[in-house]
C-alpha cells in the first residue's frame, strides 16, 4: 500500500447508551477512492463525520495525514472537503455568493477566480447569479459538491455526492472523480448506488448495523462474488 491518508482504527460511536458504529478499521492510500456502501442507518455518515471531525469518536482514532483533529484541529480541517448529505443553503444569496462566502471563511487564495472555475466544474457557470433556493436538488447537489472542491483538499469526503443526480451528472460525477484522483487527492463517499461504488471506487467497505460485514478492491469483489450486488447481499447475510 502507498502513503496513508486516513486512518480509521477501532472506531467507535454510543450516542446516548446506542452503539451507532461499532470498531470500524480500514485505510485509504493516497490517490484513491473508497466506497462506504450499506442500507439506510448503516452508519455511513456517522463514520464519515467522524473522519471530517464533526463527530468525535467515543473510542478508537481518525487520523488524516497523520494529524488527529482533537490535537491540531486547524492543520486536521485544512485537509478536507466534505459535502454533507443534506444542508439548509442561505435563503438569499446567489449560487456565486454562496460559493463567495464559503471560500472566504476557507481563506481560498484568489478566490473571486477558484469560484468561477469551481461553478464551470459543476456546469453551473450560467446559473452564477440564480438564487441557490430556486434550484432543483441535483443542482444544489452540485453546488455542494463544487464547495468541498473549493480549497482543493487532500481528502474529499462525501456523504451520497450522487443522490439527485441526473445519468449525465452521474457519468459526470465518475469521470470527473478519475481526474480528481490523477491531481492526487484522495477520495472517500457514500453511496446506495452499488453502480456507481462499482465505476468509481478502487476499494469498497459495506457496512451494516454499525460495522465493517466486508471489504475489498473493486477487482478482488467482482472476481470472488461476480458483481457488487451479489457481494452486498453475501454481506448482509442475505445469501
Ligand atoms: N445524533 C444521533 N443520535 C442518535 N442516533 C443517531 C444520530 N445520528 C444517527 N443516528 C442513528 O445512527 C444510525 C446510523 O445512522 P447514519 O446516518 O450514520 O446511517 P447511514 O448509513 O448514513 O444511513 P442513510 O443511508 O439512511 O443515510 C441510525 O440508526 C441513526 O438513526
Amino acid at each position: 500500500m502507498g502513503e496513508i491518508v486516513v486512518n480509521v482504527a477501532g472506531v467507535s460511536k454510543v450516542i446516548r447508551k446506542q452503539t451507532l458504529v461499532e470498531d470500524i478499521s480500514f485505510q485509504i492510500p493516497k490517490g484513491s477512492v473508497l466506497a462506504l456502501c450499506g442500507g439506510n442507518g448503516a452508519g455511513k455518515s456517522t463514520v464519515l463525520r467522524m473522519i471530517a471531525g464533526i463527530l468525535q469518536p467515543t473510542s478508537g482514532t481518525v487520523t488524516v495525514n497523520n494529524l488527529r483533529w482533537s490535537k491540531e484541529r486547524k492543520l486536521f480541517s485544512q485537509q478536507i472537503g466534505y459535502m454533507p448529505d443534506d444542508y439548509q443553503f442561505n435563503q438569499g444569496l446567489s449560487a456565486e455568493e454562496t460559493l463567495m462566502f464559503w471560500a472566504a471563511l476557507r481563506k481560498v487564495p484568489k478566490r473571486k477566480t477558484r469560484v468561477e472555475e469551481v461553478l464551470e466544474l459543476v456546469g453551473l457557470a450560467e446559473k452564477r447569479k440564480s438564487l441557490v433556493n430556486t434550484f432543483s436538488k441535483g443542482m444544489r447537489q452540485r453546488i455542494l459538491y463544487a464547495q468541498a472542491l473549493l480549497a482543493k483538499p487532500p481528502l474529499l469526503i462525501m456523504d451520497e455526492p450522487t443522490n439527485g443526480l441526473d445519468p449525465f451528472w452521474m457519468n459526470e460525477f465518475v469521470e470527473r472523480l478519475q481526474n480528481i484522483k490523477q491531481e492526487g487527492h484522495t477520495v472517500i463517499f457514500s453511496t446506495h448506488q452499488l453502480e456507481i461504488a462499482d465505476k468509481a471506487a478502487d476499494h469498497i467497505v459495506f457496512l451494516s448495523n454499525g460495522r465493517n460485514v466486508g471489504e475489498g478492491s473493486t477487482g478482488q469483489i467482482r472476481e470472488q462474488f461476480g458483481s457488487l450486488y451479489a457481494a452486498f447481499n453475501h454481506s448482509l447475510g442475505l445469501k
